[in-house]
């Protein structure tokens, strides 16, 4: 890209009337002879500088991508003033910025000069970056100042060690970006290797509980990714009294372990050890615990808030889904008002004369040209089809076969001995027709333990099987199905099930074997679901019926034209409500209107037919009218 020479006034005289006042726009007009010229200077000069800022962005852009180059950028974050914590404010905007996810340049830039050479805006500026930091932010505005002051930044790779398990303590962590993670080896090569290992991130503090506690580290923490830390030395964390704090925090994990109802007959010392091993973690509202709780290993206590036990059902899985959708399937056709029947049989006869023009526009032997090229087509790019193919194959047979057995008609056979395109059967004629004209739908089915089902009406919902409040704590499923823990703004304690074990006294061992959690099967679960979607359905159709006659004369028209959604065989609406109504009216079936969240079954665990379900909150069927039921 060249420039134009232009560019080259900024910082000179032209560049002030954009910037300033309107008099110094004026001398810009004096300066040029005639207004015109004046303005189309200033046009000229504006596409310059908006050429340039793009130019910079590129720039800017480009080498961002460059590893170890940093941008120094202006912190836009504001001030935190040093009240923040006396006041009772309770809306905490950080939880809601978006921030890069590195330590800013500047701040490292800060943190490599000793304590006494940061200036007070420095302090304050890195106070605000770690102000990020769930574990710092609890601290006294003093105490988060004072270790602003003296904190000190390191980056490490993958699977670098910090802390060896029987070390000496000399340092306290905070993690800014990256994992690491918790282990009993000295190497920590386990945590490659185990199925779900502890993992601290960016936000959690570690290395606390040997200085505490003034013993040996007593596990090993390792780099799971490239890791950026802010680390605290021995003598700060004790001059600032870091201690006093933390210990308050084991404290608090402490008291709650000892009032459980499961601990009760552990003396102090192993509630003591229990605590540990273990940190409170604190999760949004929606967030995800864990996406699989049978393969976390760890028995989890909810220390405050609520926290929801889920379950992906796949509805089509289940023989009471299948039973109710052939039901469903079976139910009276739905009443059409004369006006819109006519208007859809209208539609429907001009549809097929314009199919039936197309028929008579090609000649039999093209159409079986066409037919067999067509048929090639799909049965090469879709498994599905070969159903079909074989079908239309026998088809083929049977006209072959009739053929030999009425040789009587000689316009059958060509005089090369080749066979004459034969007249083609009604619903092959159908099926050819609709390839031409566009409307060939594959209609494919899956095959379950309890028969065929149509793909459209495989969905899968997530239903709440438990609801879990403050000390309650969740061990040992009886069943090993997916099931997600989701927070409601809880936070938790995750202790390993071996920790436990390990300090766990003969009565307590006896209760956690007993502790199993059975959750219904999936077709009670799919059962439940279809009384609330019974139940929800009449609902909406009840709003439906007070609400529409007033909303419908405020903002439709008295009769409003049917749109083509009429057709819409099944589709899944804004709701998420797979709509099966226009299943027994056998409309043409079109795809889904909406676009739809594909439901993420794992198929390691449960063997489920190979399709993909969609994820719905409802299902709608034809249902009897209220109208003057009430
Ligand atoms: N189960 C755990 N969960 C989170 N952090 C832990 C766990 N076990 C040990 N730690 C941390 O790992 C650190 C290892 O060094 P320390 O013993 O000083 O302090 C330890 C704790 O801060």
């Amino acid at each position: 890209m060249t420039l134009r020479p232009s560019a080259t006034v900024f910082g000179g005289a032209l560049l002030k009337p954009v910037q300033h006042s309107s008099s110094q726009r004026v001398e810009l007009g004096e300066l040029n002879s005639s207004p015109s010229e004046g303005q189309q200077n200033f046009h000229r000069l504006i596409v310059d500088i908006i050429l340039m800022i793009k130019v910079c962005r590129r720039f800017r852009a480009g080498l961002k991508g460059l590893s170890g180059f940093h941008l120094i950028e202006k912190d836009c974050r504001g001030k935190i003033e040093d009240d923040i914590k006396s006041s009772n404010i309770v809306f905490d905007r950080h939880e809601f910025s978006v921030s890069k996810d590195h330590f800013p340049f500047r701040a490292i830039q800060i943190t490599k000069k000793p304590p006494t050479w940061r200036t007070e805006s420095e302090i304050k500026h890195l106070r605000n970056c770690l102000q990020l930091l769930e574990s710092f932010r609890q601290y006294s505005p003093t105490l988060q100042y004072l270790l602003a002051k003296v904190i000190r930044f390191e980056r490490f790779g993958r699977r670098r060690v910090i802390i060896k398990k029987g070390h000496q303590a000399t340092a306290f962590y905070f993690i800014y970006f990256g994992t690491v993670a918790i282990t009993d080896d000295e190497d920590g090569s386990s945590a490659f290797v185990e199925a779900a290992p502890t993992t601290l991130h960016k936000g959690a503090s570690f290395g606390e509980i040997a200085l505490l506690q003034k013993t040996k580290r007593i596990a090993t923490v390792v780099c799971m990714e490239e890791t950026e830390l802010l680390v605290v030395d021995k003598k700060n964390f004790f001059a600032f009294k870091l201690d006093k704090e933390l210990q308050h925090e084991f404290k608090t994990r402490y008291d709650f372990l000892r009032n459980l109802d499961l601990f009760q007959t552990l003396p102090d010392s192993s509630i003591d050890k229990i605590a540990n091993f273990c940190k409170i973690e604190k999760y949004h509202f929606g967030q995800v615990i864990t996406t699989d709780l049978a393969e976390t290993y760890s028995m989890i206590f909810i220390t405050k808030g609520i926290c929801e036990v889920l379950r992906l059902v796949n509805l089509s899985t289940c023989p009471s889904y299948k039973k109710w959708i052939t039901k469903q399937l079976r139910f009276p056709k739905r009443r059409v008002p004369v006006k819109e029947r006519k208007r859809r049989d209208a539609e429907i006869a001009s549809v097929d004369r314009f199919k039936s023009t197309l028929w008579s526009s090609y000649s039999g032997h093209k159409l079986r040209d066409l037919k067999t090229h067509y048929l090639q087509q799909k049965n090469s790019s879709c498994e599905s089809y070969e159903k079909q193919i074989c079908l239309s194959a026998k088809n083929c047979k049977s006209v072959v076969i009739n053929v030999q057995k009425h040789d009587k008609s000689p316009s059958t056979v060509q005089e090369n001995g080749s066979l004459l395109p034969e007249p083609l059967q009604p619903d092959e004629q159908e099926r050819v027709q609709n390839i031409i004209s566009g409307v060939f739908r594959q209609k494919s089915a899956y095959s379950t333990a309890y028969g065929d089902m149509p793909d459209s009406v495989a969905a899968a919902v997530y239903i709440r099987l438990d609801q879990l409040n403050k000390g309650d704590y969740i061990i040992n499923l009886e069943d090993n199905r997916v099931i997600v823990l989701v927070s409601q703004g809880a936070e938790i304690i995750q202790l390993k099930k071996e920790k436990i074990e390990l300090w766990a006294d003969d009565v307590t061992t006896v209760k956690l074997s007993k502790l199993k959690v059975k959750y219904p099967s999936d077709d009670e679960l799919c059962q439940v679901f279809l009384r609330q979607n019974a139940w929800e359905m009449f609902k909406k159709d009840l709003l439906k019926l007070v609400m529409q006659p007033k909303l419908m004369k405020m903002v439709h028209p008295p009769h409003p034209c049917p749109t083509a959604e009429v057709y819409d065989s099944w589709c899944l609406n804004q709701q998420g409500i797979l709509d099966l109504s226009s299943l027994c009216c056998r409309m043409p079936c079109l795809p889904d209107k909406h676009k739809h969240v594909p439901a993420q079954l794992s198929r390691t665990k449960e063997s489920l037919p190979v399709i993909q379900p969609k994820l719905v909150h409802g299902i709608s069927v034809v249902r009897p009218n209220l109208d003057g039921a009430f």
